[in-house]
């Protein structure tokens, strides 16, 4: 709609989850070196603060960019129903061979949320806290 005013959307939830950083392409010593008390053998928890944020026309109908009440449910199914009180490395297939650093998780729920959308272009911005001091941004870019 040329012309429509354009608005960011951006809601937030919060999940807990456990999680393990090991990759099985170092050896025992190497993930010690590059994790450090990240790859304790048991593991830590965070609580997690994911905040997504879709791009796009305000419709002159509705007077949304898209209703957040379907953002809330696509969230459910993409964040919470897979990861909320699991542990990412053992109940979450995805991480099987993928290190649970927050970039992945940011990528996982890209995804996740980008085969559920309607109108996946609207999708801008995954957002995750992983604790209070560190943060990841993915907004499905690739490098060239
Ligand atoms: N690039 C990344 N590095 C690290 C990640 C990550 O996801 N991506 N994750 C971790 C650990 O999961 C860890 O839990 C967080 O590390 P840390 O900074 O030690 O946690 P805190 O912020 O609580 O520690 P402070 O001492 O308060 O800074 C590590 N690296
Ligand atoms: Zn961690």
């Amino acid at each position: 709609m040329p012309g429509a005013p354009l608005a960011y959307l951006t809601r937030k939830e919060i999940f807990s989850a456990c999680h393990r950083l090991h990759s099985d392409q170092l050896s025992e010593e190497e993930n010690k070196a590059v994790y450090g008390k990240c790859n304790n053998f048991h593991g830590h928890g965070h609580n997690y603060v994911v905040e997504v944020t879709v791009r796009g026309p305000v419709s002159s109908d509705t007077g949304m960019v898209m209703n957040i009440a379907a953002l809330k449910q696509f969230m459910n199914k993409a964040i919470m129903e897979t990861m909320d009180h699991k542990n990412l490395d053992k109940d979450v297939l995805y991480f099987k061979d993928v290190v649970s650093t927050t970039e992945n998780v940011a990528i996982f729920i890209w995804n996740n949320l980008f085969q559920m959308l309607p109108n996946p272009s609207i999708l801008y911005e995954v957002k995750i806290h992983e604790t209070e001091k560190n943060i990841v941004i993915y907004r499905g870019e690739t490098c060239s």
